[in-house]
């Protein structure tokens, strides 16, 4: 069944020229929790998030089959809005990558493009996004400095800050903490946690820690298909498949 306000992706079929990537992948996200994409290296859960908000269509000679539902509109039909459909869902990607901008203009970016021009809303906005990614006690007094005089941890949070500001219902994350020490991995994996209660997220991780801890559902791809999908407590300590066993205990992978 298709949650009516969550994503879901109906026998999806990502092709790199001949190449078949994603084999008819279906995975439903329930609003306010996580679910962690996890495989070896190259079986597709990249190509597979980033054809959840059509990232995809920014790379040549891809070609995509099958739905990817959103609030039970099909993103992938023509005259879809690509930019409402990535305000709607938003991405983090594995490095920081703040705009080359203020850390107050990085996260006002977004609000001020579609529409909101009142300084003392987007002030609010800004306020309520830095709390939100626990970053404003350690920016309210350099708000118009540079972003990227920011330590990388903290780049992070600002663009999981500037992703909130938007309202979306959806955040992708690829990868958010590969790049980072393991202190500001913990602050990143706690703001995941926070972030669940509003927004429904979808994580890529090498780190079978961190997908255990962070993620409720957990799905296992292997050469672009899923082989197992389950609760991630389930799936970590009893899973039904060997290939999944023999991945999260590092025999492969
Ligand atoms: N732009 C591209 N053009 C052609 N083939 C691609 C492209 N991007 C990915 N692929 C291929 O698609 C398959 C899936 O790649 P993808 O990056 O989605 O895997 P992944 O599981 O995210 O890998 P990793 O964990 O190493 O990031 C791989 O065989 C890869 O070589």
């Amino acid at each position: 069944m298709v949650h009516e306000q969550g994503l879901a992706a109906k026998q999806l079929s990502v092709f790199y020229g001949e190449k078949e990537a994603i084999r008819s992948v279906s995975l439903e996200f329930a609003p306010k929790e996580v679910t962690a994409l996890i495989g070896p290296s190259g079986c597709g859960k990249s190509t597979f998030l980033r054809s959840l908000n059509r990232m995809n269509d920014t790379i040549g000679g891809v070609r995509t089959t099958g739905e990817i539902l959103i609030d039970g509109v099909n993103i992938n039909e023509p005259g879809v809005d690509v930019v409402l459909l990535r305000q709607k869902i938003g991405m983090v990607w594995q490095r920081p990558n703040p705009f080359h901008k203020s850390i107050y203009e990085n996260i006002a970016f977004g609000p001020r493009y579609h529409g909101i021009r009142n300084k003392k809303q987007l002030d609010e906005i800004v306020e309520e996004c830095l709390r939100k990614a626990a970053l404003w006690e350690e920016t309210k007094d350099r708000l118009h400095n540079s972003a990227l005089a920011l330590s990388g941890g903290q780049q992070q949070r600002l663009c999981i800050a500037r992703s909130i500001a938007v309202k979306p219902k959806v955040i992708l994350m690829d990868e958010p903490a590969s790049a980072l020490d393991p202190v500001s991995t913990a602050k990143v994996e706690e703001l995941i946690a926070e972030l669940k209660q509003d927004y429904t997220i979808v994580i890529v991780t090498h780190n079978m820690h961190q997908a255990a801890r962070v993620s409720d559902k957990t799905a296992f791809f292997y050469l672009g298909k899923v082989v197992e999908y389950d609760n991630t407590e389930k799936m970590f300590t009893n899973p039904s498949e060997k290939a999944t066993d023999d991945y999260i205990s590092g025999r492969f992978g």
